[in-house]
């Protein structure tokens, strides 16, 4: 993916831009800064969910292609009011698989997640770290080329932000390319390969992760690994 001065505008006031930025070769990108950097705007933008006002953002294969390769976990999990077992089938469903081998691969999803026995449970009535690690299966069960994911684990307790890091290991195993945006730099630390700092809606440094957390080259990173407040 290649981002050129690309901007997204809203009711006259700049939320993000111009990026330019490249994003390629495997594993995960940790998308960090400060509260308001702009880290959604352009993961949304990136998917195509939020309109350039200047810029463009290619993908090798093409927009719509990528789009379809491509899939979105939002920071509240969006559950379809209906079973488990059905939130995982749907989006299997959307691409022609047919009905029973798409609940097989419901249930098997369902035993990886540790939801085993809950394949007929109301989505909506599950715990917020439940809603979190189906929302994610949901995703990967399609096995995209790419999952951007923002914010997968905030709010959540030790026990599911540990299970859902162990399913994005497994993810990036398993071929997908991952884009998250996080606050949380022992995550960052933990699961990325790159690192992208944006400030001001702006890529202020990107870097290999290990380079960026031993020793960031812009002040403004050093002072936000530091826990100083930035703009
Ligand atoms: N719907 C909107 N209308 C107007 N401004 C918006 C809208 N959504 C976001 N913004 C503004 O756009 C800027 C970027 O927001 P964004 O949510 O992308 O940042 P972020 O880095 O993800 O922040 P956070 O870490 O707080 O989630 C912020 O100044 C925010 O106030």
């Amino acid at each position: 993916m290649r981002a050129t001065g690309a901007c997204v505008h809203r009711r006259g006031k700049r939320l993000i831009g111009p990026v330019d930025l490249v994003l390629e070769g495997a594993g995960l990108t940790a998308l960090i800064g400060p509260n308001g950097a702009g880290k959604s705007t352009l993961l949304k933008a990136m998917h195509g969910l939020e309109r350039l006002s200047m810029g463009r953002i290619k993908w090798a294969c093409g927009a719509a292609q990528a789009q379809r390769a491509q899939a979105f976990v939002f920071q509240t999990p969006v559950m379809l009011r209906r079973s488990v077992l059905d939130n995982l089938a749907y989006p299997l469903r959307l691409h022609g698989t047919p009905r029973e081998a798409a609940r097989a691969a419901g249930v098997e999803w369902c035993e990886r997640i540790g939801l085993a026995g809950m394949e007929g449970r109301q989505a909506t009535v599950l715990s917020g770290g439940e809603k979190q690690k189906l929302a994610l299966a949901r995703a990967l069960i399609c096995a995209p080329q790419l999952l951007f994911l923002d914010e997968p684990s905030a709010s959540l307790d030790g026990r599911a932000t540990r299970e859902i890091e162990a399913l994005l290991r497994l993810a990036t195993q398993a071929g997908t390319r991952i884009v998250m945006a996080t606050h949380d730099m022992g995550q960052a630390r933990r699961l990325a390969r790159e690192v992208v700092f944006l400030r001001s809606g702006k890529v202020h440094e990107h870097a290999p992760a290990a380079e960026f957390f031993d020793a960031p080259s812009t002040d403004a990173a050093a002072a936000f690994l530091a826990g100083d407040i930035v703009d």
